[in-house]
């Protein structure tokens, strides 16, 4: 099947190439000339563990192509996949990239008398498919639904295990408003046997917030219960998530006597809050469209205040032993917002770095791959910190080693001698017990 995927960045990219994997022929349009350059060369502009072998391999097989020219990508195709951004706005949605996009789909359907799919695959609030979407292609068409398709197909995959993801996902979800869109979505998923979800456009847009929404809620109360263990002292967190934890309801007991140990007991772990591209922006858009509704959307809106600060409690805890950091220097490690990805977007390490800045202290930082893109994020305030590529070269000079983002190779601490610093795991990768030397430090932990 020949598809066209409008907006090539982690989630069009991704798709295009495993669904050309797939066997499909998929024309990627970006409205950015250096992206599609580097896309046909071979080299993805952003970084995904096994993306590069992939997207090789389809240039290979001749099943993938990236381009500015959506014409002659519409040209080709009875269907088309809109994957553009949808950030945040103050807490509100931006749809200005997904009516763009869609406006010109339009424009081009004015002329051409195909019937043409337009599957929305960005995430955005429920209703925006059969109502913004819809009224943008009928309006730059002048054609009516159902002269033309729509879909809302949302997007699970998680950075850093996106390729994984899309090509072994839980569930796919198939929006639909019209039939033929229906079968398009079925064949272009046809190579996948899971669980497919066949419901209108609204719902599958809700599917997609609830998830995150529902993951999100189970971080901030993890995090809130952590901050109240450390409070009253003496508590490890991770103690009291384990026995919470063995509650068959959270992981049944097998006939066997064995637990069925599901992953979110792995995925729920007590930290400095959660970041992304994703999260952040997806929970304030349910919040904001909640309140438009005439909602209070109270629990949404404790999840986002919860998270709002949760980042600090590292810069609260380590000022709760030393008052004043203005003569100590701390290390960072990591600064994309999860490990496998060069993403910053709504990093922990951003708040994180901002307040202990604010206190005088001096910053080195390190990430294996997201150092640049960090840096950017930072603007003029990157001067104001050191980024290294060599982090162990830097653990002797420094006072307090914080790792925020749980690259692997930060493992070696546990063999390294640490001896007179505080070590700050804000993301429990290290081992107590193997820490030598040091002081440690945790959300969700208060030794007395
Ligand atoms: N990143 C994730 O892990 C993830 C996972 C699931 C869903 N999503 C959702 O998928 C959507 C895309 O997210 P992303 O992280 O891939 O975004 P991104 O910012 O990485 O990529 C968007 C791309 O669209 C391009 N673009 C914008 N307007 C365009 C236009 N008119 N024509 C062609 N290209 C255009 C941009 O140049 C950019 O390359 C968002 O709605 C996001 O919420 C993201
Ligand atoms: O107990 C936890 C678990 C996660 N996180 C953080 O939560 C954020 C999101 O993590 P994760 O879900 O692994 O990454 P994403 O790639 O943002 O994926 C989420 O967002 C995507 C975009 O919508 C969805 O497709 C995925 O299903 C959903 O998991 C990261 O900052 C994590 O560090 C915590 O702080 N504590």
């Amino acid at each position: 099947m020949k598809v066209t995927i409008i907006g090539t960045g982690y989630v069009g990219l991704v798709s295009g190439v495993c669904l050309a994997a797939k066997g499909h022929q998929v024309t990627c349009v970006d409205i950015r000339q250096d992206i599609v350059s580097c896309l046909n060369a071979g080299n993805p502009h952003i970084y995904e563990a096994g993306l590069s072998e992939l997207l090789t391999q389809v240039i290979e097989s001749g099943d993938f192509e990236a381009t500015t020219d959506l014409t002659t990508a519409l040209d080709r195709v009875d269907t088309i996949i809109v994957a553009v951004g949808t950030p945040s706005d103050g807490g509100v949605i931006d749809l200005s990239y997904v009516r763009t996009a869609v406006r010109k789909i339009g424009e081009y359907l004015k002329n051409n008398d195909r019937y043409i799919s337009i599957i929305i695959k960005s995430t955005v609030i429920a209703g925006t498919t059969d109502t913004v979407v819809r009224e943008e292609i009928e309006t730059a068409s002048g054609k009516y639904h159902p002269a033309f398709g729509l879909g809302m197909n949302p997007e699970f995959l998680r950075e850093g295990e996106a390729i994984d993801d899309f090509m072994n996902p839980d569930r796919i979800v198939l929006g639909y408003e019209d039939p033929e869109t229906l079968e398009r979505l079925e064949a272009l998923y046809a190579p996948w046997h899971v669980d497919k979800v066949r419901v209108n456009t609204r719902t599958a847009e809700l599917i997609k917030y609830a998830n995150n929404s529902l993951l999100a809620t189970q971080i901030s109360a993890a995090n809130e219960i952590a901050n109240f263990a450390a409070a009253l002292g003496n508590i490890d967190i991770m103690d009291v998530i384990n026995g919470v934890s063995l509650d068959r309801r959270w992981n049944p007991i097998l006939r066997d006597g064995t637990r069925l140990n599901p992953a979110i007991l792995n995925y729920l772990i007590p930290g400095c809050g959660f970041g992304g591209s994703c999260f952040p922006k997806d929970i304030q858009a349910l919040h904001s469209q909640g309140q438009e509704l005439g909602l209070t959307m109270d629990i949404t809106k404790a999840v986002l205040n919860v998270n709002d600060v949760q980042p600090l409690q590292v810069a609260n805890i380590i000022n709760s032993h030393i008052k004043e950091l203005s003569n100590y220097k701390i290390l960072i490690l990591g600064l994309a917002f999860k490990p496998g990805t060069d993403d910053v977007r709504e990093s922990a390490s951003l708040k994180i770095i901002d307040s202990l800045l604010k206190q005088g202290a001096t910053i080195f930082a390190h990430d294996p791959i997201a150092a640049t893109n960090f840096s950017n994020a930072m603007g003029t305030e990157a001067r104001k910190i050191t980024i290294t590529s060599e982090w162990r070269h830097h653990i002797n000079d420094t006072d307090i080693i914080v790792i925020v983002t749980k690259w692997p190779e930060y493992i070696d601490l546990e063999n390294i001698n640490l001896s007179g610093k505080i070590i700050f795991d804000t993301r429990r990768m290290l081992s107590i017990e193997k820490v030598t030397g040091a002081q440690y430090f945790a959300i969700g932990l208060r030794q007395s």
